[in-house]
């Protein structure tokens, strides 16, 4: 399976300009996208799932074509069936728990149970063991269970391709290390090819197959999980990210 991200966009804000120009084929079934912060691997994310019209290419996964520019084809999100794992989750905060889970599945959410999910989300409420907060708001639960919940609506639509934004980043350090084996297990159990941002070697590591690196808007080098590795660790640790976690 061959996944093929070609995309330019020219973005402006003021007097600034953003050129995104990606390429980007992989046939690894994971691969993990790594840059410095404002690299341009959000809006890569957002022009494969639809939330971005790029200015020309094409992004195709397998043999399903989701945007051609040449050939006028760019489908809605929705029809694109992908699983988009946003940074901060994007729950709804007026939508209880089974709403928001729902809600990738059927446009008339204002229809769907407060309490209860139907058949193609069960498996993941109970994989994630969600069932106790069904009725709760995403205010009312914790940042993990947040976290699973924007997991199981992601995965409930039976996505061609999950996308995963720094999936991690906002949960502390124990959290984290459950929930990436939680991811690695649910990558492992489906059949599904996966883009994962991550600033974490760790979760390259252990989340990726393939690496492929993204400076001021372009790809720039692309290497094996244990090549990246070796290079992670040969490299001075401190970064520009880190520096401005400091
Ligand atoms: N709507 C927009 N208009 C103009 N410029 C934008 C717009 N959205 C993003 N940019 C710019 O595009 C660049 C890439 O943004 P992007 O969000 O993809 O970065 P990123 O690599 O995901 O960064 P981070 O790791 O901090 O999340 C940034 O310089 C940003 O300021």
């Amino acid at each position: 399976m061959m996944m093929r991200i070609h995309v330019t966009k020219s973005l402006r804000a003021g007097n600034r300009e953003f050129l995104l120009d990606v390429h980007l084929d992989a046939s690894a079934r994971r691969i993990a996208l790594v840059g410095p912060s404002g690299s341009g691997k959000s809006l890569t994310l957002r022009a494969i799932a639809g939330l971005l019209r790029p200015d020309a290419g094409m992004v195709s996964i397998g043999d399903k074509v989701l945007f051609d520019a040449a050939q006028g084809i760019a489908l809605t999100p929705r029809d694109r069936r992908l699983g988009y794992l946003q940074q901060d989750y994007g729950l709804f905060p007026h939508l209880t728990v089974a709403q928001n889970i729902e809600f990738g599945l059927k446009p008339g959410w204002r229809n769907s149970p407060r309490s209860t999910v139907g058949p193609a989300a069960r498996r993941w409420v109970e994989a994630f063991g969600l069932q106790g907060v069904l009725e709760s708001y995403p205010a009312e639960i914790s940042g993990g269970q947040q976290q699973r919940v924007a997991l199981a609506r992601a995965l409930a639509v039976q996505p061609r391709l999950l996308l995963l934004d720094e999936p991690l980043s906002a949960l502390d350090a124990g959290l984290r290390k459950a929930m990436r084996a939680e991811l690695a297990a649910v990558q492992m159990g489906l059949d599904i090819p996966s883009i994962l941002i991550t600033h974490d070697p760790e979760d390259a590591r252990v989340l990726a197959d393939r690496v492929f690196e993204i400076e001021d808007g372009r790809i720039v080098r692309e290497s094996s999980r244990d090549e990246y590795a070796l290079h992670q660790s040969s490299t001075p640790s401190i970064t520009l990210d880190a520096l401005k976690m400091a």
